[in-house]
């Protein structure tokens, strides 16, 4: 059959869309989700079908709707082709298909009143964007970008007229020496506190925690003044290893805070929150629903909520947490822009940020900064037309983490800032200038350098299994001596991750599982195998509320005596875990207990969101693939605290990957 053909019968295209399905590239729920419709509306056209299924399938890439022009422009990056796992070659890839396609046919099948509407109503489908560039949704996810931009609107439009004085006079305090001019943190907190939504986006080390405990110190001092009552904030991060990392850094900025020239200093210190928890559990899981506890009937009771890693926000869940907020309470998102997004679909960061770089502020904003901060703000940020938002959003410039010296900081500006046609000299070259970046180039999978930084017993994942084997179990009769063994094998463990870019594959996460386990075990440092033994690291992969387990958390099997029926004593095995509330405790979880997880030697990129290790180790596929892009790269590279390898087998794959953006559409 003439791939045109399949496209006048509604039959053929769904027998086509099963292919895709075989193959790996197209979901199966994405194939339903066309079948549901071909049989529910018998005079929708192919290529309204088609349309559906394709906005079924971007919905599963991250994406919140399906930008037809974009597809027909470039169907192999718009569409994630080849798939990662695919299985076969069908005999037709879109590609093909779109040939006989123009945009003006396929927007004229679109108008189809029952199943697509321009907007309210309650077709299952909503076609926004222009007739140049039509995007289709389906409807949930059209609705929750509407609230997202009704809920930030009317929330930009309260602005708290605080008294210039003492805002004024508290910045100072906080911020006694601007050393970098303007100083960004010191803007950010101004702006900040005179709106009710605002964003304070940055690399890593940037001060996004540092600016944000000045700005809770700022808003307590104003409220105690003013109202002679704390406000109630809350402070929270989607996964739960984000919301530990945070609730660690926050605790020791917060006791590190100079608020000495402050005469509540003790007051001021004491209404500063340091708990955080996550997203899920501030919004109140309902069981078996994808719902929660507050909405718009029953919001939370806050003042002021805190949204660290704000990039790993989707459109749902920001819609929820907004809808949860009470109408006259601020939101303050914290988050790296250019990190890749959620796994689920929208960039709700990403896309908000995307006029951050040039500022757009007014003239008025100048001029109110001058006044209140005394932070001239250069001109090459300045827009006549900047909009309300543009005033609310705030990126901090300047890497206190990694300066000028750092390999880890020159590499992931040098990945942010790469153009198509760059001149400067290859990103490679900085290997050879930092000692706190290496490159392992492989020739073949088993190349001893590998092996050897894998087995490292300093700083790979030889520290962690030599500590465990370094004491017998039976030598720790007490529940402390244990928790404190493992909490010293948890913390080597997390010193060291190897990152895949890619799932499936010689170089993916499982190949490379597989590999390492060997490994391992050839090198004497896992002594027995099978499903479960002592030193295999996992990784939960699903929020288990009734074991508080969250989707990213990190536990590492270990021996456990336990008596068995006839009250002999023997060794079993365990997971410990950290518990998630920063206090340093250790779970034991039977491993027969646990859900949803995996082995993690190495995890993808997408899911070391929210997670930093003191060496991280980035392996990239030999071949390109549409999932290697600048963000992803971006991501990797700045999940290392002190030390970073990139493994990878030519100078082309990164270089490519770097040139390649995350493609975002959404009508944010
Ligand atoms: N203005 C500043 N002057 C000097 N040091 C600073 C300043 N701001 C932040 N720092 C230091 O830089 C380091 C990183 O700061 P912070 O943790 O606030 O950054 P961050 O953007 O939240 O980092 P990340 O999210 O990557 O963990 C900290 O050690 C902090 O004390």
């Amino acid at each position: 059959m003439k791939s045109a053909d399949l496209l006048q019968d509604s039959t053929h295209l769904m027998q086509l869309l099963e292919s895709w399905a075989d193959a790996g590239w197209l979901r199966w729920l994405d194939v339903e989700v066309a079948r549901f419709f071909h049989e529910i509306t018998e005079d929708a056209s192919p290529l309204l079908i088609l349309a559906i299924a394709l906005t079924s399938h971007q919905n599963g890439r991250g994406h919140v709707c399906f930008d037809l022009k974009h597809a027909l422009d470039a169907p192999e990056s718009a569409l994630l082709l080849p798939p990662e796992n695919a299985q076969s070659t069908p005999q037709y890839l879109p590609q093909t298909l779109f040939a006989h396609i123009s945009l003006a046919q396929w927007f004229a099948a679109l108008q189809h009143p029952s199943l697509v509407s321009q907007g309210p109503g309650n077709s299952p489908l909503v076609l926004g964007g222009t007739e140049e560039r039509p995007l289709l949704y389906l409807r949930r996810f059209w609705q929750h970008e509407q609230s997202i931009k009704q809920a930030i609107e009317s929330r930009l439009s309260t602005q708290y007229d605080l008294p210039t004085t003492l805002l004024s006079e508290s910045l100072n305090r906080l911020f006694p020496n601007a050393g970098i001019k303007p100083d960004w943190q010191k803007i950010a907190c101004a702006l900040a506190a005179r709106q009710a939504f605002s964003i304070i986006t940055g690399g890593p080390g940037t001060g996004k925690t540092t600016t944000v405990v000045k700005l809770l110190a700022l808003l307590q001092q104003v409220s105690l003044t003013q109202q002679g009552r704390p406000l109630s904030i809350r402070l929270a991060a989607p996964t739960g290893k984000a919301a530990a990392r945070l609730n660690a850094s926050i605790a020791s900025q917060v006791k590190g805070l100079d608020l000495s020239s402050f005469e509540n200093e003790a007051q001021i210190r004491k209404d500063i929150p340091t708990e955080v928890t996550t997203l899920h559990r501030l919004l109140g899981p309902l069981r078996n629903s994808r719902f929660f506890r507050h909405h718009r009937g029953n919001p939370l009771r806050v003042d002021l909520v805190v949204v660290d890693e704000a990039s790993m926000i989707d459109v749902e869940l920001m819609a929820q947490l907004l809808d949860a907020l009470p109408a006259d309470a601020r939101l303050i998102l914290l988050g790296d822009k250019d990190q890749l997004a959620s796994v689920e679909a929208g960039a709700v960061l990403g896309n908000l940020c995307h006029r951050a770089e040039a500022g757009h502020y007014t003239p008025d904003t100048q001029a109110w900064l001058a006044n209140v901060t005394q932070q001239p703000l250069p001109d090459a940020f300045l827009d006549l037309n900047g909009t309300t938002k543009d005033q609310a959003i705030i990126m901090l410039r300047h890497s206190y983490r990694f300066g000028e010296t750092s390999g880890i900081g020159h590499l992931a500006r040098r990945v942010n800032q790469l153009e198509q046609q760059d001149s400067s000299p290859p990103i490679y070259s900085l290997f050879d200038r930092f000692s706190d970046i290496q490159r392992i180039l492989l020739s073949s999978t088993p190349t001893p350098a590998l092996d050897q930084l894998l087995c490292d017993p300093a700083s790979g994942y030889g520290a962690y299994l030599n500590t465990l084997h370094a004491t017998p179990i039976e030598q720790l009769t007490s529940a402390s001596a244990r928790d404190h063994w493992a909490l010293s094998i948890l913390e080597q463990h997390s010193q060291f991750q190897l990152l895949c870019a890619l799932r499936k594959g010689e170089q993916g996460v499982e190949a490379m599982n597989r590999y390492i386990e060997q490994l391992l075990i050839k090198k004497g440092l896992i002594k027995e195998v099978g499903a479960w033994y002592a030193g295999r690291p996992i990784m939960i992969t699903q929020n288990d509320y009734s074991l508080n387990l969250m989707n990213g958390d990190i536990g590492v099997t270990l021996p456990y005596p336990y008596q068995n029926d006839d009250g002999h004593p023997r060794i079993g095995l365990r997971v410990a875990f950290l518990s998630g509330d920063g206090s340093q405790q250790i779970r034991w979880i039977l491993p027969s207990r646990l859900q949803a997880h995996e082995t993690v030697f190495a995890m993808t990129v997408h899911k070391s969101q929210g997670s930093e290790f003191t060496h991280t180790a980035l392996m990239l596929p030999a071949y390109d693939n549409p999932i290697l892009t600048r963000e992803l790269i971006y991501t990797g590279i700045t999940r290392a605290k002190r030390q970073f390898t990139l493994i990878d087998t030519s100078n082309q794959i990164l270089n490519n990957a770097v040139k390649a953006r995350v493609y975002r559409v959404s009508g944010l």
